[in-house]
């Protein structure tokens, strides 16, 4: 398969200097939805089959590949099989949306302390979810420096979630936190950092000279705006969205779609693309 074409100028552009120099380029990608297909149960979601080799084709192509991730970094390491592949030697993986940080280079994580507020909030919300009526199959993701509620299992999804926004948002409020919204999931973490806010700290540190970044869901709006903000000040970038049908037949995030340059067929159409742009940069 040849790249294909972003419909907007902007993508064009972004596309055309990551080709031009390469070797300044930044390719940084989520992690669910985007490398690893969705599925009902997040300790079973692996990367796609052919994401390592298309990313470890890819990364001594350009400046550097890094990992975008609302996961804790050192799960997504696992899920993605990212350790120890040859041509990912300089793989980083900013997990908790920026907050921890994984280098193949050391294969250790950077990591804060904890939040207070996440060890009273995990405590409160077993009994608090029955308070609330949470629906059956509700169940909580114990993420360390987060907590995530999740809804997939349950018959409903969509108003399972609904019946959670108010109070979750709420119940994150007085513990200190923010509510992160997601592809049926909510989840309680603390404040101050993002998707854009890392990403863009990244790309200051290694010198990009161009970016191109991947996304499926609504955490990966703030490193779309990121981008965007970017690109106002001179950055050429190309957006693309991950946007296929998951398992379940659920669709796009369309903001996501709407503000992308380039929408691919799900993590299979991210592979197909990272493979045609490491084919046309060995030329
Ligand atoms: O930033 P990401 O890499 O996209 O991670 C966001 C959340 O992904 C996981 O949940 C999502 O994927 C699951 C497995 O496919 C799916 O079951 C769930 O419905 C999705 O929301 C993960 O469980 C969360 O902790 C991440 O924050």
């Amino acid at each position: 398969m040849g790249i294909p074409t972003p419909t907007t100028p902007q993508g064009k552009e972004g596309l055309a200097a990551l080709l031009a120099e390469p070797g300044r380029a930044v390719v940084a990608l989520d992690f669910d939805g985007t490398l690893s297909p969705i599925v009902p149960d997040p300790d079973q979601a692996r990367a796609h089959p052919g994401a390592v080799r298309a990313l470890s084709g890819l990364a001594p192509r350009v400046r550097s590949v890094a990992v975008v991730t609302g996961r804790p970094p050192g799960v997504a390491v696992r899920h993605g099989g990212f350790a120890g592949v040859p041509g990912l030697e300089h793989l980083v993986v900013l997990g908790h949306y920026g907050a921890e940080r994984w280098d193949a280079v050391t294969g250790e994580v950077h990591a804060p302390a904890v939040h207070p507020g996440v060890l009273t909030a995990r405590a409160e919300l077993p009994g608090f979810l029955d308070r609330i009526g949470a629906w059956q199959g509700t169940w909580l993701e114990d993420k360390g420096r987060a907590v995530a509620v999740h809804t997939r299992r349950t018959e409903d999804p969509d108003a399972a979630l609904d019946l959670l926004k108010g109070p979750l948002g709420e119940l994150a409020e007085r513990h200190g936190l923010v509510l992160e919204p997601g592809r049926m999931v909510l989840e309680l973490r603390p404040p101050g950092m993002d998707k854009g806010v890392a990403l863009a700290e990244y790309l200051n540190e290694v010198g990009a000279g161009s970016v191109l970044y991947a996304g499926d869901d609504l955490g990966d709006l703030a490193a779309f705006g990121a981008v965007e903000r970017l690109r106002a000040e001179g950055l050429p970038g190309l957006l693309v969205c991950s946007g296929a049908l998951d398992e379940g037949g659920e669709p796009t995030v369309a903001e996501l779609a709407r503000r992308a340059d380039l929408v691919v067929d799900g993590p299979g159409g991210v592979v197909a693309l990272l493979e045609a742009l490491a084919d046309v940069l060995s030329i």
